[in-house]
């Protein structure tokens, strides 16, 4: 489990291969790869999993398949995330095993992150920090979660909104990993824009 950095999330994308252009041209500057897909059917979902879980391999960042535990272990990932609808902690345990990363979603509480980090998460993610144009609707994490998660002695991942302009603001506060999806692939350059967001931990 990376300590610190830019945790990138693929945007949604159609195309496999587009898809795995762009993430190729940014992933030099990310300490995790989350593949997150709302909208592609099982098998297109498969295709993208293993082709971004090859892509990951190939630049030594372990790739996370979100809410799907069955994906995740279909291609061997790293880990899976979790969010409050997407099955137990221990449940993805048993199934991807002790050197799995699992991550939980734990939006704006402090008992939510607690409960996680006593079940075994491997990180914790506060968020959205910032108005989020990909989750307009996700609720409000305070900036002050981030310390008052410190004492858990797990990795805290801040989300939402996060672009160059306003990184700098989540390390601040704490935050281990930034998790950006649109700050990143919506930049006009989103090279110069994942660049950034790694640097901000330097
Ligand atoms: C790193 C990270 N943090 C939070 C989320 C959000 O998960 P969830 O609440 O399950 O919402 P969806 O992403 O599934 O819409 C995340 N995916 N990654
Ligand atoms: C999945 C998720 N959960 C809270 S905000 C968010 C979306 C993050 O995307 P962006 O970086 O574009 O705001
Ligand atoms: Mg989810």
């Amino acid at each position: 489990m990376p300590a610190r950095g830019l945790y990138l999330i693929t945007p949604e994308d159609g195309d496999t291969l587009r898809l795995v252009q762009r993430v190729r041209a940014l992933l030099q500057f990310a300490a995790l790869l989350q593949y997150r897909d709302k909208l592609a059917d099982p098998g297109s979902r498969l295709e993208r999993a293993q082709a971004l879980q090859a892509l990951c391999a190939e630049f030594h960042v372990p790739l996370i398949i979100n809410d799907d535990v069955e994906l995740a272990a279909a291609v061997t990932a790293a880990g899976v995330h979790l969010g409050e609808d997407d099955g137990a902690i221990a449940t993805a345990r048993v199934r991807l095993g002790s050197d799995a990363i699992i991550g939980a979603s734990c939006y704006d509480s402090i008992e939510l992150a607690r409960t996680a980090a006593a079940q075994g998460a491997d990180y914790i993610a506060f968020g959205a920090l910032f108005p989020s144009s990909t989750k307009p609707h996700a609720r409000k994490a305070t900036p002050q979660l981030f310390a008052a998660a410190a004492p858990l002695g797990v990795p805290r991942v801040a989300i939402g909104g996060i672009t160059p302009d306003n990184v700098r603001m989540a390390v601040a506060a704490g935050a281990d990993l930034v998790a950006v999806i649109s700050g990143v692939f919506d930049a006009t350059d989103p090279v110069s824009a994942a660049r950034a967001c790694a640097a901000a931990f330097d």
